[in-house]
């Protein structure tokens, strides 16, 4: 479980004054009759998904493990950033004994296409195409260029190894996958893009990448019931939803949200999708920005500490790291840094969250929401993910939106379609 600590938050109001709006909101998601209700099937998946698809996905990773050197995963948004968070947090950016997780379909950049095309080349290759809608533009391009190598590399074979994750029915990747004969999974219809990484959206690539997905599930389970009592008191998900109201109310319009692990860079990603597309919409919402401390306090930590008042950071710390290391002593002692010598490495990074959360928080003023999570654990990646679902479905129905629809993306493709000549 997720824990919350809102000391260091300097809220002007207290979150127990919202417990009525709160009971009132929890009531209409647990009977779906909120905003959005159609979209709100990942309240209950962990007890409603597909037994049956979920050991297919075992053994279709199983494959992809024995017999590949790579897995591309190609999609783009939430087809593709929970997966990514996922395995980066759970198994470190640089891990052994698996294969390689290698992204496309993200981007129109032609050099990263090229370049991705020509990494792979010599290597044995499976596919992962994930689109919910099927028909995502980056995702369709990107695919026809990997379809197009598996089959010049593989011939009829290449079928065997390209899987594709998208709607039961509808969609051009459906029908082709129909066609081709590929292995299918479901993106169910009740469950978004953004919220998709439980489904085999996220699923599978974890299980491709060695990840305990039994675990991942389970972490998401008990998340269900650890924060599902709409009492203030019980739910830190709610509070947590609350205090970005009150924030919100103080005029703080950016939220930082910080870590202090390398590996997590893509959980805020991840997060970002999560927050700013189902909050940012009626002219409201907090924009959701990240940072990657220590490391960026060399970086955007002039802003936070003296530039305008803003933001407020929503840090999440780990408790335990994936590995600890003692800091070496060295005899002659030239760079001074001794000081640290037997020291864990894992303790000085806590120290310097400590000394920036008072940097922070007592001379910069800024507000400081902490989450702390147990460890980077596949069960903690599915608990946390529980936890973030029903803060922002909380904080998002508080502003009377819908957090489950996106209909900003779509200004955007309709230019860039007519300017591609699209009928
Ligand atoms: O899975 P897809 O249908 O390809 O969608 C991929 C992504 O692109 C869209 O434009 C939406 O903004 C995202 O919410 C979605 O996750």
């Amino acid at each position: 479980m997720l824990t919350l600590d809102l000391n260091h938050a300097k809220l002007k109001e207290d979150v127990k004054s919202y417990q009525e709006e709160v009971n009132k909101i929890d009531e209409t998601l647990r009977n779906h009759t909120c905003k959005g209700n159609d979209f709100t099937g990942w309240l209950t998946w962990a007890q409603d998904y597909d037994r049956n698809e979920f050991t297919r996905i075992k053994e279709c990773a199983k494959r992809i493990q024995e017999n590949g050197d790579v897995l591309v995963v190609c999609g783009i948004g939430g087809s593709y950033l929970g997966a990514r968070a996922a395995i980066e947090m759970i198994n470190g950016i640089y891990p052994e004994n698996q294969i390689e997780i290698v992204y496309l379909g993200n981007t129109f950049s032609s050099s990263y296409i090229a370049q991705v095309m020509k990494y792979i080349e010599g290597k044995s290759v499976y596919v992962n195409v994930i689109s919910k809608s099927g028909t995502t533009t980056e995702t369709a391009l990107a695919f026809r260029i990997l379809k197009q190598f598996m089959e010049d590399k593989y011939g009829e074979e290449a079928s065997s190894r390209i899987i594709a994750t998208t709607d039961k029915a509808r969609g051009t990747l459906k029908a082709l996958a129909e066609e081709q004969g590929y292995e299918t999974f479901v993106i169910p219809d009740d469950i978004g893009g953004r919220f998709s990484v439980i489904t085999p959206v996220g699923v599978l690539p974890m299980a491709a990448a060695g990840i305990d997905i039994d675990a991942f599930m389970k972490g998401y389970a008990d998340g269900s019931g650890e924060y599902s009592d709409p009492d203030l008191d019980k739910n830190p998900a709610y509070r947590y939803a609350v205090a970005r109201r009150i924030l919100q109310n103080q005029g703080y319009d950016v939220e930082l949200f910080v870590n202090y692990e390398t590996q997590m860079q893509m959980v805020a990603e991840w997060w970002k999708q999560l927050f700013g597309e189902s909050e940012g919409k009626d002219g409201l919402g907090i924009l959701p920005d990240s940072a990657n401390f220590s490391t960026d306090l060399h970086s955007l930590g002039q802003f936070v500490q003296d530039g305008k008042k803003v933001l407020f950071e929503t840090n999440l710390y780990v408790d335990q790291p994936m590995i600890d290391i003692t800091f070496p002593n060295d005899k002659e002692d030239k760079d001074g840094m001794n000081y640290l010598a037997g020291k864990s490495v894992d303790w000085a990074n806590k120290m310097a969250a400590k000394g920036t959360l008072m940097a922070h928080e007592e001379t910069g003023g800024i507000p400081n929401i902490l989450i702390t999570m147990p460890s980077m654990s596949a069960y903690d990646f599915g608990n946390m993910c529980m936890f973030f679902f029903k803060a922002i479905a909380m904080t998002t129905l508080m502003n009377g939106s819908n957090p489950f629809n996106q209909p900003g993306v779509e200004v955007y493709k309709k230019n860039m379609f007519k300017l591609l000549g699209k009928e």
